[in-house]
């Protein structure tokens, strides 16, 4: 389904575990820090919202959304870490390079999530113009921070 057709700050919280105990790492891409830092603040505030304890959320920054997924099991390697979730943004350039970033990305972050068998969460804007790319960051189409974190909560309940 589209975003546009499904708001990514909408969701049904009644089945979410206690998060009380549980440890998040924010792993948050340093390219597009204007909208990268709304994905953050998306996430950090759903996490507390749902109970999430502050001093159990450890936000660390990468150079740009390609880095995030060394970010990522740099987190995802420690056995109390509980979930990690990376947030970027790639917005289309001039030439195929947003294309080898954001498929590196998926693709890799798959593999630490499979490799240390925990949530590791994809939150990745990739759109073809800035304006998509806020739409997506507290826009008209919600905020992809607050469904990363969501995802988070859920497949801990898994
Ligand atoms: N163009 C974007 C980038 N590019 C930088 C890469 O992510 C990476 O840091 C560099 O290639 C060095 O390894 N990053 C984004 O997050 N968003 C972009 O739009
Ligand atoms: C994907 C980006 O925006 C950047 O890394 C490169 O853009 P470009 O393809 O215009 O060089």
């Amino acid at each position: 389904m589209a975003t546009a057709l499904q708001n990514l700050s909408d969701y049904d919280a009644s089945s979410f575990i206690d998060i009380s105990e549980k440890r998040f790492g924010l792993v948050v891409a340093d390219w597009n820090r204007e909208i990268t830092d709304v994905l953050s603040a998306g996430a950090y505030e759903t996490l507390l919202k749902h109970g999430a304890n502050p001093d159990n959320i450890f936000r660390n920054t990468v150079p740009g959304s390609f880095e995030l997924t060394l970010g990522a099991q740099f987190l995802a390697q420690h056995d109390e870490m509980d979930a990690v979730i990376c947030l970027g943004v790639v917005i289309q350039g001039e030439t195929k390079h947003d294309d080898y970033i954001c498929h590196a990305v998926a693709q890799g972050i798959t593999n630490v999530a499979l490799k240390f068998n925990k949530p590791v969460i994809f939150g990745l804007v990739t759109t073809n113009t800035l304006e998509q790319a806020w739409d997506r960051a507290g826009g008209k189409h919600g905020n992809k921070g607050v469904e990363a974190a969501v995802a988070a909560i859920q497949m801990l309940g898994f």
